[in-house]
Order: C-alpha cells, then sequence, then structure tokens
C-alpha cells in the first residue's frame, strides 16, 4: 500500500540496495550523456582505466597511485549515479504498491436499452457507463452521473477516511481502484486502459516521465560552460608543464580537471529535482511537470475559489424566504418543480427542503411533459418550463436581469432576504416564476476551520490570496472577511477567472490557482500553478498541473514550501560546489608544481604531505562529498519564511563560505590519513 511507501524512510535499507545496483545499471554512457559535467568524469575514469592496464604491460607509471586515482574517478561516477538512484527510491517503491491496486475487476456495463452486461475492466472505453454497486471496485477513472456514494480512496491517497463522491456537483470525479464502500453510483468512463489516473501517477511517482525543467537545462548549460573552460585550461597546461620541466601525468591531469569541475552539482543535480517532485509526493500532491513545482517557489498570487474551497462547499437549502403576497409553500413547490432533474447537490438538496417543510412529494418528470434548463457556470441559473409555468432559480443578479427582461425587477423585500442570507455567508438563491420574483431559497454554507491561520501564513510568505466565486459580493465580502483572504472578486464568470490571472501574469507575478470545478479548469490551466482537487471533476484535474489527492486548498502553503525548498538547495548547492572547487585548485596546483616554482609554496598553505598525496586526498575529497550531501540533497535545505534577500545572504554566508573553508579542512584530514596507511 502506498501509505506504507509514504512512511518508508529516505534511506531505509531496501532502497538503499536497489539504489546501489541502479548506480552501477545508470554507468550506461548514453544515460551519462545527459549529465555533462559527469559524463566528462566517466570518461576520464575511462581513460584512466585503459592507461592503467598499458602501463602495467609496459611497466610505466606509479602503479599503487595509478590504481587509486581510478578508483575514486569511478566512485566520484557512482556516488552521483547512487545520489539519483536514492532520490528515485521512494517514488519506485510506491509505484511498486500502486501497480497493486490495478488489479482487473468486473465491471457492470450499462447498455443503451439498460440491460446490464459483466465484462472485465480492461474492455471499457471512454462514454462507456457502468454500475458500481457497494463493496465493489470502481473499474475504470469517470465521472458520477447518478447516485451519491462514499467511497474509499486509500489505495491513493492513503487516507483511510471514506470520502463522498456525487453527480451533478463538484465532487463528481471517481478513480480506478479505489472502493465504493456504500450506496450504487453510476458511473460514466472517461479514460481508456493504460490511460487512466493510476496509470498516470505510477509514471509520475515513477519519475517515467521527468523532463528537465528549463531552470535545470540553463544550469546544465552554464555547467557544461565551466567544463569546458576547465577542460580547455588542463589540456593547455601540458604544454607549459613540460615547458618547465615539471611534465605531469594523464593520471594527475585528470585528476585535476575532475576537482575543477562542478562535480558536486553536476552529481546532485538531478537528485535535487527528484527529490522536490518525491516530496511533493509524500504530501499527496501528485505534479506532473517539475517546472510548476519551482513556479510554486516563486508564486505570488494564489487564487482560491470559494465553494468548497475555503467554504466546505456542500451547500444545502436551509430556508424558504418567500416574497411579499407569496405563500412559502408556492415558492418551495416552484424552487422544487425547477430542481427536479437539477443533479447538483443544492438542486438536490431543494427537492429534500421542499419535501420535508412543506411535504411536496417530488413529482415524476416525464409525466410532467417538461423541458428543464440546466445549470451552468456560465449563465448562474437553472430552471424548468412546463405546463405554462416557466420557472427559473439562481444568482441574484442573474435572476434580476431575467427579470429585467420580462419587464419587471426585484422587489426589495426580496433584495433585503437576499442580503441578509449574504450577509450571513450563505449563497442567496432567488426563484422567480413567469416573470416575478417569489422569494429566496437560503443555501447555507460554512467556512472550513483553521483558515485565517493558513492566510496569515502565506501572507508571511509574500502571497497575496484573491477568492473568486460566482457568488453574490455580499456573500463573498462576508466569506472572504471571515476566511481572512486579502483580496475577492465575486459574479465571476469562467473566464472572469482566467481574466484575472493574465491580468496579473501581464504585471510579471507568477500565479497559483486551486480549484476543483469544470468552471475553474480554463483558469487552472491559464495559472502557472494549477491545483487541482482529487475531488474535483475530470475537466479540472486535466487542466491544472497538480492534483491533490488530499483535496486540501490550502495545501498550497506546503507546495510553495517545497518549490523555495527546491529552488534554494539548488542554489545552495551550486554556489558550494563551485567555491570548493576553487580550493581544490589550490590544494593540487602548488603540489604539482612546487618542485619547479619553490615560490609556490608560498601557496601551498595545506602543508600535505607531497605532490601525489595532495592530488590523491583531492579526488577522495571531491568524490566523498557528494556522498556526503546527498542527505542535504534529498531533503531540502530547511526553510522558514523570510524575505527573500535575507535568505540569499544567509545561503552565500553558509553555502558561499563553507565552500571555501570545508575542503581546505576535508583535504587536510584526508592527507593526514593517506598518509598514516601509507597509500600515498
Ligand atoms: N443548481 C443551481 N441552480 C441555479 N443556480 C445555481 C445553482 N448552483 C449555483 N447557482 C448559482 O450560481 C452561482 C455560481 O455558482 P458556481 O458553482 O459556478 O460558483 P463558482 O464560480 O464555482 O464559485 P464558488 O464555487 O466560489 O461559488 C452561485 O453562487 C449560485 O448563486
Ligand atoms: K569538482
Ligand atoms: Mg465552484
Amino acid at each position: 500500500m502506498p501509505t506504507q511507501a509514504k512512511r518508508r524512510s529516505l534511506f531505509d535499507s531496501k532502497i538503499v540496495r536497489r539504489a546501489s545496483v541502479d548506480a552501477l545499471t545508470k554507468l550506461n554512457p548514453r544515460l551519462m550523456m545527459k549529465n555533462p559535467v559527469m559524463f566528462v568524469v566517466e570518461l576520464g575514469s575511462v581513460l584512466t582505466t585503459v592507461l592503467l592496464f598499458l602501463n602495467r604491460a609496459t611497466r610505466h607509471g606509479h602503479f599503487k597511485f595509478d590504481l587509486q586515482i581510478t578508483l575514486w574517478l569511478w566512485f566520484t561516477v557512482l556516488f552521483a549515479n547512487f545520489a539519483e538512484a536514492m532520490a528515485e527510491g521512494r517514488g519506485k517503491a510506491q509505484a511498486d504498491a500502486l501497480r497493486q491496486a490495478k488489479s482487473e475487476t468486473t465491471a457492470y456495463l450499462l447498455s443503451k436499452t439498460g440491460s446490464v452486461e459483466e465484462v472485465p475492466s480492461s474492455k471499457l472505453r471512454v462514454g462507456d457507463l457502468v454500475r458500481v454497486l457497494a463493496g465493489q471496485m470502481i473499474p475504470g477513472d469517470g465521472e458520477v452521473i447518478e447516485g451519491v456514494a462514499s467511497v474509499d480512496e486509500s489505495a491513493i491517497t492513503g487516507e483511510s477516511a471514506p470520502v463522498i463522491r456525487e453527480a451533478g456537483g463538484d465532487r463528481s470525479a471517481v478513480t480506478g481502484g479505489t472502493r465504493v464502500l456504500s450506496d450504487v453510483i453510476t458511473v460514466r468512463v472517461t479514460s481508456n486502459p493504460g490511460e487512466t489516473f493510476l496509470d498516470r501517477m505510477i509514471a509520475l511517482v515513477e519519475g517515467a516521465e521527468r523532463q528537465k525543467t528549463p531552470n535545470e537545462i540553463a544550469l546544465n548549460i552554464l555547467l557544461s560552460g565551466l567544463t569546458i573552460i576547465f577542460l580547455l585550461a588542463v589540456v593547455t597546461l601540458q604544454p607549459f608543464a613540460l615547458y618547465s620541466g615539471a611534465p605531469q601525468t594523464i593520471f594527475v591531469l585528470i585528476s585535476l580537471l575532475v576537482c575543477l569541475i562542478p562535480t558536486t552539482i553536476g552529481g546532485l543535480l538531478s537528485a535535487i529535482g527528484i527529490a522536490g517532485m518525491d516530496r511533493l509526493v509524500q504530501h499527496n500532491v501528485l505534479a506532473t511537470s517539475g517546472r510548476a513545482v519551482e513556479a510554486a517557489g516563486d508564486v505570488n498570487t494564489l487564487l482560491l475559489d470559494k465553494t468548497g474551497t475555503i467554504t466546505i462547499g456542500n451547500r444545502q437549502a436551509a430556508e424558504f424566504i418567500a416574497a411579499p403576497g407569496v405563500f412559502p409553500a408556492k415558492l418551495a413547490d416552484a424552487a422544487q418543480l425547477s430542481s427536479l432533474s437539477d443533479e447538483t447537490p443544492e438542486g438536490r438538496s431543494i427537492v429534500v427542503l421542499a419535501k420535508e417543510a412543506y411535504n411536496l412529494r417530488g413529482r415524476e418528470l416525464a409525466s410532467l411533459n417538461a423541458e428543464f434548463i440546466p445549470f451552468s457556470a456560465t449563465t448562474r441559473m437553472s430552471g424548468i418550463e412546463t405546463d405554462g409555468r416557466s420557472i427559473r432559480k439562481g444568482a441574484v443578479d442573474a435572476i434580476s436581469r431575467y427579470l429585467q427582461e420580462h419587464g419587471n425587477t426585484l422587489p426589495g423585500e426580496v433584495r433585503a432576504a437576499v442580503e441578509e442570507v449574504a450577509r450571513k455567508g450563505g449563497t442567496p438563491l432567488v426563484v422567480a416564476e413567469n416573470g416575478r420574483a417569489l422569494g429566496v431559497v437560503y443555501l447555507k454554507d460554512v467556512v472550513k476551520g483553521g483558515m485565517k491561520e493558513r492566510f496569515d501564513q502565506l501572507r508571511s510568505m509574500g502571497i497575496r490570496t484573491v477568492m473568486i466565486t460566482g457568488d453574490n459580493p455580499l456573500t463573498a465580502a462576508a466569506i472572504a472577511r471571515e476566511a481572512g483572504v486579502d483580496d475577492f472578486l465575486a459574479e465571476a464568470k469562467p473566464k472572469d477567472k482566467m481574466d484575472l490571472i493574465k491580468r496579473e501574469q501581464a504585471e510579471g507575478k507568477l500565479v497559483a490557482m486551486t480549484g476543483d470545478g469544470t468552471n475553474d479548469a480554463p483558469a487552472l490551466a491559464q495559472a502557472d500553478v494549477g491545483v487541482a482537487m482529487n475531488s474535483g471533476t475530470q475537466a479540472a484535474k486535466e487542466a491544472g498541473n497538480m492534483v491533490d489527492l488530499d483535496s486540501n486548498p490550502t495545501k498550497l502553503i506546503e507546495i510553495v514550501a517545497i518549490g523555495k525548498q527546491l529552488l534554494m538547495t539548488r542554489g545552495a548547492l551550486t554556489t558550494f560546489s563551485i567555491s570548493n572547487d576553487v580550493a581544490k585548485y589550490f590544494a593540487i596546483i602548488p603540489a604539482m608544481f612546487a618542485g619547479v616554482f619553490p615560490v609556490l609554496n608560498a601557496l601551498n598553505i595545506m602543508h600535505l604531505h607531497n605532490a601525489e598525496s595532495a592530488v590523491l586526498s583531492a579526488v577522495i575529497f571531491n568524490a566523498l562529498v557528494i556522498i556526503g550531501l546527498i542527505p542535504l540533497a534529498l531533503r531540502g535545505v530547511a526553510y522558514k519564511p523570510m524575505s527573500a534577500a535575507a535568505m540569499l545572504q544567509r545561503n552565500l554566508l553558509v553555502y558561499g563560505l563553507g565552500g571555501i573553508i570545508v575542503p581546505f579542512i576535508g583535504i587536510k584530514v584526508i592527507d593526514l590519513a593517506v598518509t598514516a596507511l601509507h597509500l600515498a
């Protein structure tokens, strides 16, 4: 089970064993070529290996020294591969566990005539309708089109508490491999076998489709540039060395090269990126692009929708408030009639309340000869046309416009009722029949717990929060105040949400958005970081570049922290790598030439035992530092909310200065050990 994989620590013995083997298979030059810095080290290792055997045959060279250099060069490559394999380890273990959830099941396929046929789940195609009963595994990804059920999604989320999935609303998506616990649902299949959420999730946690991000590519180009410069420097060193009467062996020259090129960051770069994605997975967030993870680290603005994101969102009709001169039962009747085939949670709750409060029975729609007008996020109304009755219910501004078209206006009392509901944070639905307002339905909703603290935290990270909602400005203001968001946009249609994002982006801001509805999909696609709730609709999940399996909108706080940590870790280790290469230069160059240029002895501040020991110690240090930094690369540097400038200053101090000092101490200690053990 993924829960187990999740609890697996970074250095689980199973993962270490697997990574050790993977480190060897990753020696394949075709894979190594993707990492130019380490590829150069591998080429160097091959060259010294060949030379070692040639020298042995022709009795040239200094075998003991040459052998040690060759081995440590290979270790350098292997340690880098091991770092990457370790970063992949947890994801691979989790992918193995997920594959177990991908077992074949039997599905009850519904035909057009309504008959039921048993088929294996692998035969299901997009558009098929299946019935899933309590106790059954859901045979494929889909959207609930009928019914409500509690579903155990622990196979995917690791969370044992059941979740509600229902037709019509923003909680309609179900995932193949999860289990229905109670009730019966009809599901429209939305993905073909092999292209399911589980398939994609396996590929994602395994890193099978991982692509380098633009930042990584840029850094790789920089590192390759440095490698070429040092390669030229080392190659041109030899004529100079010959001229000054101190020719250097290939072993020493390659050692010098490997010590000078940025092997520390070159060896850890990919591990840092993979570990960042893995940290997200540990937080139950699946990111389809590494670029989005990095963008999360720099986000300026966060957009959230109201219903179901900031509020609990299970909007239920709580009260009918009739207009003057209208019997409440008449309002309830009209509201119920217009909701009979409104498969949204709001619609269903109106039918139920009318039944409970006024004993109005739901009628058989077929016998009514009615035309039903479904709710849409653009019209923000729904209704029915039947027997000369034309009923609409919807958002106050939408119904006001509808009334105007009939030469009518909203009565002051109804407007007052709307405002009263709105001030309580509820959603008022205005009901109108034949162009006349009948009253208001109060849809109750409450703000989720702990929202204010979470938004305060985001503010301290420098992120502005904006709530966007299709609801009216008064409700929006009430909820915004209670939840503590910085700003809000009300009466927003799907396009308004997207336009708001575009405006922010035009100001050079990076925008994150969380949402769950189909009406959020365009905005989720437009945002730099689009986090869809796993409970949301299929369209939302496909539009975003992340899915939160826990469907927790404030998860963005963790996502931002992980993104920042990823950027910081990469920056810190790049700084460390380049500054510690400088230190190695001072270890090796004086040792190489001290014989011919005694003046260089002044640079030999480390007082290393002899030239061979100096070179060997530098190469050993260079390899060990990769191993030593694996935990930091995988866990990431500690992140505390503080300003970017303060952070940069602190990191330059710690990793820049540290990068210069640590090698001096490290190489000196290794030199002492090498001397004591008579290795050089
Ligand atoms: N079933 C329905 N029939 C008629 N009107 C509805 C229905 N459901 C919602 N509305 C009205 O339409 C408005 C917009 O609803 P929608 O679910 O699109 O909001 P949204 O844009 O997702 O924002 P939020 O989720 O924050 O409310 C609601 O505020 C409500 O007034
Ligand atoms: K190096
Ligand atoms: Mg919504």
